[in-house]
């Protein structure tokens, strides 16, 4: 099913991806955070990094920026060309295996602003990426894999959420680059 035109998906957008990956899994500074939900305090299911010029404050996580490695710049640098926005941070993302997750969100933080353009890259092993519609309830789902560009504008957060489920299936690591610009 065609996408909404708020997400816009670049297949194989990353030249020498295998490259790309594996200099940013060792270069990346990685740290498994806790989140407090309903007074309960748990592992995010996932390795991050957040790298920016501020703090970046979600699920009630306050993230200290990290140094941005040069493969993440030069990624930037065309990113910036491509879409028509500029960055100033990207937020990280290493799934272990499959039952490493990201649960149904929008990317709604005050710092990104009204109809924030988010650049999501993948890495590494395909997964499943799921995006519903808030009000009608309607889903979509793409399978990203190594090199895929995903460019979410426009009301692309206001309107709906977006997850990476769990699976089952034996999945190697996927990394995840979300560029954003954060005001
Ligand atoms: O891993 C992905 O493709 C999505 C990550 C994401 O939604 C986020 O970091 O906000
Ligand atoms: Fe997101």
């Amino acid at each position: 099913m065609e996408l909404p035109a708020c997400f816009r998906y670049l297949p194989g957008w990353v030249e020498d991806e295998d490259r790309v990956y594996a200099a940013l899994v060792d270069a990346i500074a990685w740290e498994q955070n806790d989140i407090t939900i309903a007074g309960r305090t748990i592992k995010i299911p996932r390795l991050t990094c957040w790298m920016g010029d501020a703090a970046y404050t979600y699920s009630g996580v306050r993230n200290e920026p990290k140094p941005a490695p040069e493969a993440l710049q030069a990624l930037q640098r065309r990113l910036e060309q491509e879409s028509a926005a500029t960055y100033n941070s990207c937020l990280a993302n290493l799934y272990r295996d499959g039952r490493d997750s990201i649960s149904y969100h929008s990317d709604d933080e005050p710092e990104l602003g009204d109809r924030p353009t988010i650049a999501s890259i993948s890495l590494g092993a395909r997964r499943r990426f799921t995006i519903r519609h808030q009000e009608s309830g309607q889903r979509w789902q793409l399978d990203l894999g190594a090199g895929d560009l995903l460019i979410m504008k426009d009301e692309s957060q206001s309107d709906y959420r977006h997850a990476v489920p769990k699976t089952r299936t034996a999945v190697g690591p996927r990394m995840n680059l979300t560029y954003r610009w954060f005001g």
